[in-house]
């Protein structure tokens, strides 16, 4: 491609770039030498899932209870926004996490839709029978990289907590239950800094082998950058196939967005998403620091880029209405981009 510099190069609109401007074509011809044809865009998966995570990881540590209803109504509302896969709910602690104490109500609240599904958080056999009891029909269990972190979120190690999840996979599997396999801490931890990429692979290669049908490598705190989502996913991709992965990005430091568009360049099909409502996990472990990627900046991207909205069904209008709702809920205001933007007709 000639001398054009590599920013722009990969600049995703670079197409379009040359095509509005006439001057642009012309110089690159002129005087580099090249023709805009030559010019390639940046490969994006031909369907990208998006999980959305807001009614549980939004919601986990708001400190005033949100009710119930108000719950069963944005969940109800996301269906109704086309997603495919809505987080719902934990079946952990209620003295762990007692803003989702009312799991129960909340899964068997929801009108369930045939094609959506609402995975719950089971972090041992106990949350899984509950989450079954309750009408659960997809689980996921939660490991760490980090021995510390997992210490403070479930009270165990690395390794207790694997034969935890052998124990619900195993009885998963009885009963034909997916299970979804997250690992924390995958570009970092607040307690033990830069984790290693060897280390997510192989807890990556643990989780996929004892029977995750999906792993979905956690950007905890926000804290990774393309470069280091990079490095990460070339390792895990050497253990586990690439269409089992997923991605979940924090925002903490305006990085989620780039870095989902690296992983969705190596080829990761899912990522974690949350709606408008700010993230906050319990405080002692992300302070209110981080917040996950919006689903509606995330979608809107997607539309621009064309990895999101072919025929997939998701309502960009409707996805922003649930977020005025819990946003209304919790007297917040949102800090999704799309959502704050005044002009709405490009939608
Ligand atoms: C794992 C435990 C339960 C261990 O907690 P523990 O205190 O070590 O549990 P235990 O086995 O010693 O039992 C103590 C009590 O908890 C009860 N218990 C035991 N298990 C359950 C259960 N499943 N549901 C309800 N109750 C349960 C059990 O019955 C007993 O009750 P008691 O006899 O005292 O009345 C606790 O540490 C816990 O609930 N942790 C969850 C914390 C959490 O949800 N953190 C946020 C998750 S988000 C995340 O991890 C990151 C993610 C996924 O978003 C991705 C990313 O961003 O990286």
């Amino acid at each position: 491609m000639g001398n054009v510099p590599d920013t722009v190069k990969h600049c995703l609109s670079y197409e379009q770039l040359v095509q509005d401007y006439p001057w642009l074509r012309r110089w690159l011809l002129e005087e580099k030498g090249v023709s805009h044809n030559t010019c390639t865009r940046q490969e994006y998966p031909k369907f990208v899932k998006v999980v959305e995570v807001g009614p549980r990881d939004g919601l986990q540590n708001e400190k005033e209870i949100v009710p119930t209803g108000v719950k069963i109504h944005l969940i109800d509302m996301l269906s109704e926004a086309g997603l495919p896969v809505i987080e719902a709910t934990s079946f952990v602690s209620s003295k762990w996490v007692p803003q989702l104490a009312d799991h129960t109500d909340v899964l068997r609240g929801i009108q369930k839709k045939p094609h959506v599904r609402y995975p719950v958080l089971t972090p041992n056999i106990q949350g899984f029978h509950n989450a079954v009891a309750a009408g659960a029909a997809e689980v996921a269990v939660f490991a760490s990289v980090s021995e510390t972190f997992s210490k403070k979120n479930i009270n165990c190690s690395i390794d207790e907590s694997m034969l935890r999840f052998q124990e619900v996979i195993n009885a998963a599997k009885e009963q034909k239950i997916p299970v979804r396999g997250y690992i924390s801490c995958a570009l970092g931890c607040p307690y033990e800094g830069q984790m290693e990429p060897s280390k997510v692979a192989e807890l990556a290669k643990r989780l996929y082998g004892m029977g995750c049908y999906e792993i979905s490598l956690g950007d905890t705190i926000g804290v990774g950058t393309p470069g280091s989502m990079l490095k990460m996913l070339q390792k895990v991709m050497k253990e586990v196939p690439v269409n089992a992965l997923a991605v979940h990005c924090h925002d903490t430091y305006g990085q989620a967005l780039p870095n989902i568009l690296t992983a969705l360049q190596q080829g990761r099909g899912a990522f974690g998403n949350l709606i408008q409502a700010f993230h906050k996990l319990p405080t002692e472990i992300k302070k209110d620091l981080s917040n996950l990627i919006k689903t509606e900046d995330l979608r809107y991207t997607g539309l621009i880029y064309g990895f999101l909205g072919r025929g997939d069904g998701v309502n960009l209008a409707k996805v922003m209405e649930a977020g005025d709702f819990i946003c209304y809920a919790l007297q917040r205001k949102t800090n999704s981009k799309v959502a704050q933007a005044k002009y709405k007709t490009v939608l």
